[in-house]
């Protein structure tokens, strides 16, 4: 599991272990982290560290203190290394002392060749959109030029990932004894590129967000056993499709058959359309462990969806299923509900508009899983997964823009459905679809269609569980 902690935890935790620590010992073991980073790309670029230029955006705070301290380290392996700060009169006086020492200097302007760019600008104590003197510098980044960001890119909230203005867009960033949830969270993390954390020894208490890697979902996925049978893995049922849209039930079905269930009912109008792809599918009402309602319905179908609530079986609530939920009658609920609204359909639940929620992803998932009193699976680019209740929201690893096409979310819809009837909680059942749905879609690669990341769910399957 990778965990991420928000600005006030790190902080917290920070001061505990400073208080036990000569002064200065921390920002030596980020800067020591950073720059050994810093060498190993400009070894991989160029084969060696000597006669590197190497140019350092210094803020005014402590994360341009670790950018100068690390500068330091590099001018004494020969790099060439200038320091450009965002304001000359507030430069971290250590560090730029130390910088000094080994050789490198200060500059009023960005020099405009360089072997790589260090982002020391602005770390978790960055608030808001970047201030001018910040954003021209970012600006003036020469094109080309790989950057590493120290903590996070400037510009990035680090407690949400939000982005308000100009930022950094960085190669790697570097981050210091806790990834922050910013930088798992687009628009953030895809400010910043790969990730690397340096352990400064903090102790740290439950995470603000995590995020599945394969053994986390592999620890997850139903697998039968010696003593399954069909019925004992779990059956799913999707309502879905209608006379308008055939193919949103075809498709919830192919990832229904993908997701571990032992067998797949289908109840709804496309009961032609859906044999007709998949001959292996049960027709008409019945038992099942888990219900997904909602894909391609169409209007004037809310009283399906109020029986199913009322039923005391598992219920995933998709698409046009989602249109005029009751927050009442979900919080009343005791089986397990997961909600999977995409950025508008998360809007129209909130009362909000699509923007704010596309900017502000964390706080409306968190919000839709407190009002709801249920799992919710945002979708879009990082896809986030919420409880009530307060648990870790799960931020989503795998996935990529190619998935932004009609059905795939039909495809998840069937999938995370099957999840749940094979016994997993709407929040695991929401995370480990997405997991699996993301692997697939990136196996598959290139313009996809829906139905190839369905049938790339096995091999995905396989990805998670035996790496
Ligand atoms: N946590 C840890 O364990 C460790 C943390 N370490 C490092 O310390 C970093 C945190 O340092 P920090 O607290 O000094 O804050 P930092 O990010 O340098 O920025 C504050 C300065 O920026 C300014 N400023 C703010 N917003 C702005 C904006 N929008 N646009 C422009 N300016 C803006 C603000 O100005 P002011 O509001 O005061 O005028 C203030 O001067 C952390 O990220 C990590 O790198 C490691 O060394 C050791 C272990
Ligand atoms: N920019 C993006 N990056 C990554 N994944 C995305 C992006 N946009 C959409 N997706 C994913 O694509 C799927 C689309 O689902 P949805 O919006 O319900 O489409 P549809 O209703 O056509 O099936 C979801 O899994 C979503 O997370
Ligand atoms: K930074």
């Amino acid at each position: 599991m990778r965990t991420a902690y928000s600005v006030e935890t790190v902080r917290a935790a920070e001061r505990e272990l400073m208080a036990r620590l000569p002064e200065g010992a921390l920002m030596q073991r980020a800067a020591a982290g950073l720059a050994a980073v810093c060498a190993g790309l400009l070894r991989r670029r160029r084969g060696r560290v000597y006669g590197a230029r190497v140019v350092l955006l210094v803020g005014p705070g402590d994360n341009g203190g670790d950018a100068l301290y690390a500068g330091a380290r590099l001018a004494r392996r020969g790099a060439a290394v200038t320091a450009v700060p965002m304001d000359p009169e507030r430069m971290h006086a250590g560090g730029l002392a130390a910088l000094r020492a080994a050789g490198g200097r200060a500059a009023g302007t960005l020099p405009q060749r360089a072997d790589l760019v260090v982002d020391g600008l602005l770390g978790i104590g960055g608030r808001g959109g970047l201030r001018p003197a910040a954003a021209a510098l970012v600006e003036r980044i020469p094109p080309g030029v790989p950057v590493v960001a120290v903590d996070l890119p400037s510009g990035v909230d680090a407690d949400t990932g939000e982005v308000a203005g100009p930022a950094v867009t960085a190669e790697v960033t570097v981050t210091f004894g806790a990834y922050k949830p910013g930088l798992l969270i687009d628009p953030g993390a895809s400010r910043a590129g790969a990730l690397h954390l340096v352990d400064i020894g903090l102790e740290l208490p439950e995470p603000e967000v995590e995020a599945l890697q394969h053994a986390d979902v592999a620890g997850l996925l139903p697998e039968p056993t010696a003593s399954s049978d069909k019925y004992r893995r779990g059956v799913v049922g999707i309502v879905a499709g209608s006379a308008q849209y055939p193919g949103a039930a075809v498709l919830a079905v192919a990832g229904a058959l993908r997701g571990g269930a032992g067998a797949v009912r289908y109840v709804g109008p496309a009961a032609d359309s859906v044999l007709a792809r998949h001959p292996e599918t049960l027709i008409g009402p019945g038992r099942v462990q888990a219900w997904v309602i909602g894909p391609g319905l169409g209007e004037g179908r809310a009283g399906e969806v109020a029986d199913l609530l009322a039923q005391d079986t598992a219920v995933l609530v998709d698409a046009d299923g989602l249109r005029g939920l009751d927050p009442a009658v979900l919080r009343a609920r005791t089986a397990p509900t997961l909600l999977t609204p995409h950025a508008g359909e998360a809007a129209a639940l909130l009362g909000v508009s699509r923007e704010s929620v596309e900017a502000g992803r964390l706080a409306a998932v968190r919000r839709l899983a407190e009002r709801y009193g249920a799992a919710v699976l945002l979708k879009g680019s990082t896809t986030l997964v919420a409880s009530a209740g307060g648990r870790p929201v799960r931020v989503n690893p795998t996935g990529t823009p190619w998935l932004a096409t009609a059905g795939s979310g039909d495809v998840l819809s069937g999938l995370a459905g099957s999840l749940l009837a094979g016994g997993l909680s709407g929040a695991d059942a929401g995370a480990v679809g997405a997991y699996l749905h993301g692997l697939a879609a990136r196996r598959t690669g290139g313009p996809l269609l829906a139905q190839q990341v369905a049938e790339a769910l096995p091999a995905a399957w396989r990805d998670a569980t035996h790496p």
